[in-house]
């Protein structure tokens, strides 16, 4: 889920609380446009983590009290009740602990493939234009003193206290990699020396950190210029980093793309309860006839059975960074490692290439994806660029070109001059990137977890197994890419060989 997404449905889950009671804004001397939040739909990703750091150190951490256990399925009934009395229809699944996701819904009865299930009505949605009451501890603030009622009692006043008591108190994100973050978060990256340590070898670990850092940036933001000027509307104990991050944690991990909605994004309570597996090809959709969400089985399922859908063609790499999880190992088909590219300082023609480059919107060092089933014509494109000789430069052109994905025509054009060359600096990178995860994957043994508290340590190795997971899936992938780059250049330089004795048979034969 895109962070603009998230924000824009954050944002709209705090307006509400004050516009649906202006009184409130009069109150503590805020306009309406102040209360709407309006000014504050940028993100800034300027705040890094010292920023966040500090604020976080000097407020204390804070651990969220409402939701439940991320295994708890306690709220569930009460959650299933409400929302029927909210209009769901009659269910053929219900909430339960599960083997996979912790909690799922799982079949009452038969399920036949290709049946529509759930229609959740729009009247449950929360979409950034709903008039939503309240959905996190941030939109605590409801009385006309501006004084802060308890999570408690807003969780029991709120329309959505059902929904929110039933979300987990720690959803799984990577969200929380900053330091400082609370110990009480049981399975995440806690700390940013951790993340370092963990994903040094993926890329996942750049996404991360530009993520944490779009998030403390724009709690930064709002604290510098709203909380910290109204501590009466924003108490600390409430406007809070780790109140922040969790509602991040909770839109990352929850939120749905509508495609038959025009693309809107929303929260679908029940709908949210469903898994992900990477063997199910079926999504969640607002169907127009059924006026609800819903999907449509791929597959059918038994009574006790949990039922699954897809979150989308997602890299174990973006599961993670999203969800919290890494799917079992070769079971994602749309698995995919991201490998970094440079152009060579030395090259004799290295301002050429990057002026040919840049008028791609490139830069020098790019990013492209490889799956186990091979790699985009864009990255040969990079490559042929890349060692392409000076005799060449007439071509540096259409090559950039062809390295951005920008171009309609996918021509996969090839240069057989330099070929070899090619192949060999695209393994070169392969199998630098390789000795990388070797090496993580072969410390990750022996690595120092480095605490005393068990709660702690049982933290501390779920997600450094998260890790070596993760980082077993991408160099699965590099693994195979390498074996096919070998092959292909023991082909090309055989090829040259026989091409070679031939000439030279030629030659003989001549002289
Ligand atoms: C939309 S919620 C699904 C309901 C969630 N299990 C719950 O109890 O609230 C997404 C979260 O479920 C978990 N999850 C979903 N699919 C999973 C899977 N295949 N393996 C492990 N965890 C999964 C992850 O924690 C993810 O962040």
């Amino acid at each position: 889920m895109a962070m603009a997404d998230a924000s824009r449905i954050l944002q709209t889950t705090l307006i509400p609380t004050f516009s649906q009671n202006p009184s409130h804004c009069r109150t503590s001397n805020l306009s309406y446009h102040h209360c709407s939040f309006k000014r504050f739909h940028r993100i800034r990703c300027s705040s890094l983590y010292t920023a966040a750091t500090d604020s976080q150190s000097a407020a204390g951490t804070t651990a969220i009290t409402w939701g439940c256990d991320v295994d708890s399925v306690e709220n569930a009934s009460a959650l299933q009740q409400w929302l029927s009395d909210c209009g769901l229809p009659p269910q053929k699944m219900a909430i339960q602990k599960v083997q996979v996701g912790e909690r799922g819904l799982v079949a009452m009865k038969n399920i036949r493939k290709g049946e529509k299930l759930l229609f959740v009505p729009p009247s449950l949605f929360i979409t950034a234009d709903s008039r939503t009451y309240a959905f996190s501890g941030f939109g605590a603030v409801n009385d006309r003193s501006g004084a802060v009622k308890s999570e408690a009692s807003l969780a029991n006043s709120s329309k959505w206290s059902n929904y929110i008591s039933a979300l987990p108190r720690q959803p799984y994100s990577l969200l929380y990699c900053s330091e400082g973050f609370s110990t009480a978060t049981p399975c995440n990256f806690r700390t940013r020396s951790e993340l370092d340590r963990y994903l040094e070898a993926s890329q996942i670990r750049q996404r991360a950190i530009e993520r944490i850092n779009d998030v403390t940036g724009t709690y930064n933001d709002l604290k510098l210029r709203i909380f910290s000027k109204h501590p009466s509307l924003f108490p600390e104990e409430v406007f809070n980093m780790e109140t922040f991050k969790w509602s991040f944690g909770i839109l990352f991990s929850r939120l749905v793309r509508l495609p038959s909605m025009d693309g809107k994004v929303a929260l679908v309570p029940w709908a949210d309860m469903l898994n992900h597996s990477c063997e199910v090809e079926t999504f969640l959709d607002y169907d127009k006839s059924s006026q609800g969400v819903v999907f449509m089985t791929d597959r059918a399922y038994q009574p006790g059975e949990q039922v699954f859908i897809s979150y989308g063609r997602k890299s174990n790499g973006e599961l993670l960074l999203s969800y919290g999880f890494v799917p079992r190992e070769g079971t994602n088909p749309r698995d995919s490692v991201e490998l970094s590219f440079s152009l060579k300082t030395s090259d004799k023609c290295y301002k050429e290439k990057v002026e040919a480059l840049k008028k791609q919107g490139l830069s020098a060092s790019q990013c492209y994806p490889l799956q186990i089933t091979g790699w985009p014509v864009e990255l040969m494109a990079y490559a042929y660029l890349a060692v392409c000789p000076p005799s060449m430069r007439s071509r540096f052109d259409e090559m950039a070109a062809a390295a951005s994905n920008k171009t309609t025509s996918k021509k996969d054009t090839r240069y057989p001059e330099i070929e070899e060359e090619a192949q060999q600096f695209i393994l070169d990178a392969c199998e630098a990137s390789i000795s990388k995860y070797s090496k993580f994957l072969q410390e990750s043994g022996t690595m120092d977890l480095d605490v005393t508290n068990p709660k702690l340590l049982n933290r501390k190795v779920f997600l450094k197994q998260l890790a070596v997971d993760l980082c077993t899936s991408e160099q699965r992938i590099l693994f195979r890419a390498q074996y096919i780059l070998r092959r292909r250049l023991r082909d090309i330089r055989s090829g040259e060989l026989r091409a070679l004795k031939i000439f030279d048979g030629f030659r003989k034969f001549f002289s």
